[in-house]
């Protein structure tokens, strides 16, 4: 048989536990020597884009193998939401997959249907994302981020990582999955990767391919709103003034009240918004409607610099890169 070259695409659980045992054969062989072996996990919903593949050059970069997981998952889209006109391309997807330090022979793509992720129809048992599971994507998409963590779980187990990873982008996602690792002692190493952007600033999203070319340009100012606030806080506003500054420039940019979701500004542990006085890194994050799109961004600014004491860095100063636009 000649060898493979390109990943395994597996479509069921049986095809991906036949490729995860492909793996831990090579872990297992002694042509390894005794270096530990990682597997990491990059999980999507498709429709890949330049922000998916960072992530998975990154996990190629820490792990032997790498599982790309792709799948739309019902159990985290409200009733009136667009589950149904979701971008998806599995063709496209693997294509872009393939690409030069991205995945090779050994990896895998698991890419299964509903049924197969839910066999028995939706689950009766789910994991609750506990309070930051109420706040802002929670508060706006009900269950939201508790459907998440059930996939995110679910996916963990079928694909048995050493290492996952999630964008910055999904920053209370990334959050609310850290909080499931901890709390429920879940085995895996779990690693932030930056936001990647296009060159005029806006957040790369698969929803982007829903804006008309007007749209988009309404859009730039979600980067424009939280460039603003991180500059108001370098001149030592207060947490009040940096998310008016964000609502001011969201406006100048044509959006209206009424299509702002949320611009909230939160301790990056725990998402509740931090008071005036707060010295620190915050996260300053916005979710708003651009026609019938919702789109969210976010970046880390650094607050009461001058109240801090001399010499002191805020802590998870550089873990977000500031947005530019
Ligand atoms: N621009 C980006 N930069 C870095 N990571 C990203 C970016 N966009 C998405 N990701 C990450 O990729 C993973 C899969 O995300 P997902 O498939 O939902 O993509 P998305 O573009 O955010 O889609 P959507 O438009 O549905 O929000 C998540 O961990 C997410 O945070
Ligand atoms: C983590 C995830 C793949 C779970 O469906 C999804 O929320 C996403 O793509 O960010
Ligand atoms: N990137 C988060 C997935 C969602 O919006 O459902």
């Amino acid at each position: 048989m000649t060898p493979r070259t390109t990943p395994a695409l597996a479509r069921t659980r049986a095809d991906l536990a036949a490729a995860l045992a492909e793996q831990d054969a090579r872990a297992a062989s002694p042509a390894r020597g005794t270096r530990p072996y990682r597997r990491a996990v990059v999980m999507t919903m498709g429709a890949l884009h330049t922000g998916h593949l960072s992530l998975v050059a990154h996990a190629r970069e820490l792990a032997d193998d790498v599982v790309v997981t792709i799948f739309v998952n019902p159990l985290q889209f409200g009733p009136a939401e667009d589950l149904s006109r979701y971008p998806r391309d599995l063709d496209g997807d693997l294509a872009m997959l393939t690409g030069p330090g991205l995945l090779g022979a050994g990896d895998v793509v698991f890419a299964p249907g509903v049924d197969e992720v839910y066999p028995g129809g939706d689950p009766t048992v789910r994991v609750s994302a506990g309070p930051i599971g109420d706040v802002l994507e929670g508060a706006a998409r009900p269950g939201h981020l508790d459907g998440v963590l059930t996939v995110v779980l679910k996916l963990l187990h079928l694909t048995r990582p050493d290492v996952a990873l999630f964008g910055e982008k999904d920053a209370q996602q990334l959050a609310a999955v850290r909080a499931m690792v901890r709390d429920l002692d879940v085995p895996v190493e779990v690693v932030g990767a930056p936001l990647v952007r296009d060159v005029d600033g806006l957040a790369l999203s698969s929803r982007n391919a829903y804006l008309s070319p007007d749209e988009r340009v309404r859009a730039l100012g979600l980067s424009r709103a939280l460039r603003s606030g991180a500059e108001w806080a370098r001149a030592g506003a207060g947490a009040h003034e940096v998310r008016d500054a964000a609502r001011s420039a969201l406006t100048a940019a044509g959006v209206e009240e009424a299509d702002v979701d949320y611009v909230a500004l939160v301790d990056p542990d725990d998402f509740t918004e931090v008071a005036d006085t707060f010295a620190g890194v915050a996260v300053l994050l916005l979710a708003v409607r651009v026609g019938t799109t919702r789109l969210i961004d976010n970046t880390a600014v650094t607050l009461g610099a001058s109240r801090l004491p001399d010499g002191v860095v805020a802590p998870g100063a550089s873990t977000q890169g500031g947005a530019r636009a």
